[in-house]
Order: C-alpha cells, then sequence, then structure tokens
C-alpha cells in the first residue's frame, strides 16, 4: 500500500513538473464532474417538491446535458496528460540506459531493472490520472452521501460504505495481477524470444535447414500454454472477487433504499435519493478500477525509480550533441535526450598492464584468472591467444574495468586504475568485442556512434576509407527489415571496426576483429594496424597463427595463466610449448 501512495505522489510530482497546465485543466473538469451528481439529486427533488418548475427544470438541462460534453472533453484532456507524461518517462529511461557503465550492464539485476522498466512506462504514465480520477469518484461518493444525507443520514452513510466493498475487491484483484503478470510477461518473453528466432533470417535459415524449425514452434506453443493458464486463473479468481464485491455493494445500496422508505422519504425526496444512489455504483465501479490499476502499476513503478535513481548517480551529461550547420554529424535529438558524455576520448596512453590480476566470477568455484601479468606498451601490438575457455575476453573485461579483480591491479600509465572512475577509465580504450553492434541506423549515424560527441562527415568518410562502404551515400539506411541495404557478417565487422578508428583512443582492444572477414581484407586491416600502430597501444585476440607473426609480443594464456609469451618466432621455436601445439598446424 505504502508503494501506492509512492506512486501517486511521484507521478503527480512529474505531472505538475512537465504538464501542470493539462493536470490542472484535467482535475477541473473531474472536479466538475464530481459534483455535477449530488446536483442532479438536489434539482430532482426541487422539480418534484417545489412550485418553482422553470428553475430547476433550467438547471437539471444545464447539469445532465453538460455531463455528455464535459466527460468527453476531460477524457481528450486525460489523454494528452499521460501522453506527455508517457514520452517524458521513455525519454528519461533512454537517457538511463544510455548512462550504464559497461559494469552496470554486467549486473543482472540492472538489466532486469531497465527490461521492467520499459514496460512500467506505459501504465505509469496513466497514475496521474487514474489519481485524478480516484478522487474525482471518491469526491463524487462524498457529495452524493451529503445530498442523500440531508433526505435520511442512513442511506447517505450506506452509499458511502459501499464504497468499500469495490475498493477491497480491487485491492485483493490487483494484488494477485501483481504477481500473475510478471508471470505472464516472462512466459510472453520466452515465447516471442522463440518466435524470433524462427522468423530472424540467420536462426530462422539454420533451423529451416535443420527442418527442426517445429520442435522451436512447440517451445512458444508451451510459453502461449504457460501464460494462458496464469491468466485463466488471474481471471477465474477476480470475477469472484468481483461477484462478491458486487453482491455486498448492492445489499448496501438496497439497504439505502429501504432505509429511505422506512424513513419516510416520500415523493420527490425518494425519487432523487434513488436516482443519487443509481449514479453512486456508477461513481463507485470508476473509484475501484482507479484505486486497482494504480496499486497494480505501483511495483512497476517502484522498479522503475529505483533504476532512475541509480541511472542519475551515473557520471553527468552535457548538452546534447546536434547536426551543425557545418554539417557535422551524430544522431539527431529533437526531444531532450541527453547524449554526449563529458568524457572526451584520451588519445596518449604509454602503457597498460594486468599486474598479477586473479578473478573469479561470482558463484565460480574456481577463479578464472590466476595471478596473470600482461603489459603492452605505446607503439606495440601485443596478442593474447588460447583455446575457447581460456580466459582472454575476461581479461580484456578486466583491463576496460567491466569486471574488478579480486587480486592484483590493473595499470594504465603506471597509475592503479581503480583509482580513476570508471567514465575516465573507458574513455583511455576503443574496444571491439567479439558480439558486435549491428546497428541499422543510417551509414553516418552507424559510424558516427564511435566517438562520444558531434562527428564531421568527412571524419566518417575517413573512418570508412578502404572498406565496402567507403563510396556510400553517408544517409544510406542499414538494414532490410527498414527497407534499407542489406550487409553480411564481414561488413557489419568493418563498420565496427570504422567505429574504433574514428573513436582512435589510446588503446585498441580487437577481440577476433577479423573473425567474419575474407582472407584478402584481413590482411589489409592487419597490415595497416601494423603500419599505424606507433601512436597507440594494439591489443589483439587471435584465432589465426598468421596474424601473429606482425606481433611484438604474443600472450599464451591457458586455464586462466598466462604460460608462455614471447614473439611468434621465438613461440613456435619451442616445439613442446603450448603455443606451438596450438599453432604448428596452421
Ligand atoms: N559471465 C560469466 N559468468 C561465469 N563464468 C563465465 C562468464 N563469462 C565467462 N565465464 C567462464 O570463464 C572462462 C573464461 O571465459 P572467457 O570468455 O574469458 O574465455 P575466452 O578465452 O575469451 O574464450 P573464447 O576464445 O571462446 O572467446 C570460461 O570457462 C567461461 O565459461
Amino acid at each position: 500500500m505504502l508503494d501506492a501512495f509512492r506512486a501517486v505522489r511521484d507521478s503527480l510530482v512529474d505531472a505538475v513538473r512537465i504538464t501542470p497546465w493539462w493536470l490542472a485543466t484535467y482535475s477541473v473538469l473531474q472536479l466538475l464532474l464530481a459534483i455535477l451528481p449530488g446536483a442532479q439529486v438536489v434539482l430532482i427533488r426541487h422539480l418534484i417538491e417545489s412550485s418553482d418548475l422553470w428553475r430547476p427544470l433550467l438547471g437539471l438541462t444545464v447539469v445532465v446535458g453538460s455531463m455528455y460534453p464535459l466527460t468527453q472533453v476531460s477524457n481528450g484532456v486525460g489523454q494528452r496528460m499521460m501522453l506527455r507524461l508517457r514520452l517524458a518517462l521513455r525519454v528519461e529511461l533512454a537517457g538511463g540506459a544510455a548512462r550504464l557503465s559497461p559494469s552496470r550492464l554486467a549486473e543482472p539485476e540492472v538489466v532486469r531493472d531497465l527490461e521492467a522498466s520499459q514496460t512500467a512506462t506505459h501504465p505509469m504514465a496513466d497514475v496521474a490520472g487514474k489519481s485524478v480520477q480516484l478522487l474525482s469518484a471518491a469526491a463524487t461518493s462524498v457529495v452524493l452521501c451529503v445530498a442523500i444525507s440531508a433526505i435520511n443520514l442512513l442511506s447517505g452513510l450506506l452509499v458511502l460504505a459501499a464504497l468499500v466493498p469495490t475498493v477491497l475487491a480491487f485491492t485483493l484483484i490487483s494484488r494477485m495481477e501483481a504477481t500473475g503478470w510478471p508471470r505472464v510477461a516472462e512466459h510472453d518473453r520466452k515465447a516471442a524470444y522463440a518466435t524470433e528466432q524462427l522468423i530472424q533470417q540467420r536462426p530462422g535459415t539454420e533451423l529451416a535447414v535443420l527442418g527442426s524449425g517445429w520442435k522451436v514452434a512447440g517451445l512458444v506453443a508451451n510459453s502461449r500454454a504457460a501464460a494462458t493458464r496464469v491468466l485463466d486463473r488471474m481471471i477465474r479468481t477476480a470475477v469472484l472477487y468481483e461477484l462478491g464485491a458486487a453482491l455486498v455493494t448492492v445489499l448496501l445500496f438496497g439497504g439505502a433504499l429501504v432505509a429511505l422508505v422506512r424513513g419516510g422519504a416520500a415523493g420527490g425526496a425518494a425519487a432523487a435519493a434513488v436516482a443519487g444512489t443509481i449514479t453512486g455504483l456508477n461513481g463507485i465501479r470508476q473509484c475501484g478500477y482507479a484505486f486497482g490499476s494504480i496499486v497494480t502499476t505501483a511495483p512497476q513503478a517502484a522498479i522503475y525509480r529505483r533504476f532512475c535513481s541509480r541511472t542519475q548517480a551515473e557520471p553527468a551529461i552535457s548538452a546534447p550533441t546536434r547536426r551543425t550547420a557545418a554539417g557535422s554529424a551524430c544522431v539527431q535529438i529533437r526531444s531532450g535526450v541527453p547524449a554526449a558524455p563529458r568524457r572526451a576520448v584520451v588519445r596518449r596512453v604509454d602503457s597498460v598492464a594486468l599486474d598479477n590480476v586473479t578473478y573469479a566470477y561470482p558463484g565460480a568455484g574456481e577463479p578464472t584468472l590466476r595471478g596473470v601479468c600482461i603489459e603492452a606498451r605505446r607503439g606495440e601490438l601485443v596478442a593474447l591467444v588460447g583455446v575457447n575457455g581460456a580466459g582472454k575476453s575476461t581479461a580484456i573485461n578486466l583491463l576496460v574495468g567491466s569486471l574488478r579483480p579480486a587480486g592484483g591491479r590493473v595499470l594504465i600509465d603506471g597509475t592503479d586504475a581503480a583509482e580513476v572512475s570508471e567514465e575516465e577509465r573507458l574513455a583511455h580504450f576503443g574496444l571491439l568485442v567479439q558480439e558486435f553492434g549491428r546497428f541499422e541506423f543510417t551509414l553516418r549515424d552507424a559510424v558516427a556512434l564511435g566517438a562520444p560527441g558531434a562527428v564531421a562527415d568527412r571524419e566518417v568518410r575517413a573512418a570508412l576509407g578502404g572498406t565496402f562502404a567507403a563510396d556510400l551515400p553517408l544517409d544510406t539506411q542499414l538494414g532490410q527489415q527498414w527497407g534499407g541495404t542489406g550487409i553480411s557478417g564481414g561488413q557489419w565487422q568493418r563498420l565496427a571496426l570504422a567505429r574504433i578508428r574514428l573513436r582512435d583512443a589510446g588503446i585498441w582492444i580487437l577481440d577476433e576483429p577479423t573473425s567474419a572477414i575474407d582472407a584478402e581484407a584481413e590482411q589489409s586491416i592487419f597490415s595497416e594496424l601494423r603500419r599505424t600502430s606507433a601512436a597507440r597501444i594494439t591489443i589483439v585476440v587471435s584465432h589465426r597463427a598468421w596474424t601473429l607473426r606482425e606481433m611484438d609480443r604474443i600472450y599464451v594464456v591457458d586455464e586462466g595463466r598466462v604460460v608462455q609469451q614471447g614473439t611468434y618466432q621465438n613461440l613456435i621455436a619451442q616445439p613442446e610449448g603450448r603455443f606451438a601445439r596450438l599453432f604448428a598446424a596452421q
């Protein structure tokens, strides 16, 4: 319940901050709508009991006539207010997600919260409106209670008491939904994931070739059936709660009518009170719905707020980057999304090292890295080699700071990297990971992502030099799903490399940078790396022997330890060594 109050408070604060005029207009309209049923009761009584026919008749015409247009206008205003709130929440969430550092992204809880927050923005945007509706419906009941109490006190109180079963039922339903919906969402996500595997080009083709797509279709069916079972149970229970509440409500309204008759109300008073109690039923249902949806949304809203307050603790963000008149290129931002971190890329770094580093993944019994020492200096090309699972990617993640060593130090220019912020540390690196991004934006935007700030078209062009995209217009849309150019796996990897080139940080870390690239292009990429290596540190993970010949030093990692180091010639000359056994056949 405390969560519900917090959700109401936070969302009203948001509405006051983001859309004060729409909130004020909506509140006034809802207040008017709350008063009208009470006024109706008073006017009906006057119409029947007083000798003055015209004034109550005129009043009733105004009250009844204005109800429908006021409701319509109020709905429209409420929707526009909620639309603005939804936009603000989604923009805030995207900004928060953009601030997440690699180490945050490595926390499963943060990723779970981000996913849950995404689905929360829709119901959350409605909470401010629902709060106003709740107050309005409650005010309707109070006004009716007062109007009917003037005729018969017990009837008035019974009308007000009729709020209780409905609100109680919707609270119970909402509590049940708060646990049920996440389970439905989990099954739905699994079903959506499995469906994606069937329809996306690469896994879909693989499954079609294997002829085993029907097994994945079976997984879809299982997940959907599980979701339906949970939904079924929820609906059944909700109907039972609603029926129970409706029964008690009818008894209370019946009691109100009996109290009217037994209290001696007759004629105009009785007719007015009956009309009032009927209108009251509607108000009470609205109250229940509004209250229920606030209680349901509250846990999601709490996750959203937790996520946003966490990301606000991340480093500050400066003004958005925009395309300037001079033609600098970057993602165009129209609605206040923060885009450019203050950090500038560090271009000159003299040395980087893992100094006796040990690391164990949470929950893993044995350390993945044990006492690893690796060093690279400016101008050097250094390689990490080893079998799958040896610990090369772990070593890289420790270098860039997305993992923190359990023992030992990471040194950048001789300084313990733990002493600088993650933001500052990341500014030293250009990292090409194995699962590089396939950003289906325009060619310009996909490459400009390499640098945090605004990027000129000529820089994008320079980064693309020598690739398949060198002569493509920068406005070319990438990705067939958007009606754009289809790009092969190797071409995507060239674009990822172009981002690293554009970034031009002091340390380049390339985890299998040519895994998807043809032999000819691979040769030209490695010769260029050698040719341009003087001004930076280059660390490469590679499984191909010939790419290692040019390296200044090779570290052979095996079961989390560096078991050999040296040049290609030194290492291959030791036939019993791990390196020679790994690469002799190549
Ligand atoms: N997030 C993780 N949680 C737990 N264990 C992990 C995690 N990531 C990797 N490991 C384990 O750590 C070990 C080293 O993995 P790592 O990815 O560093 O190997 P690698 O040498 O880069 O392998 P590859 O050549 O296949 O990329 C493996 O045994 C792997 O199972």
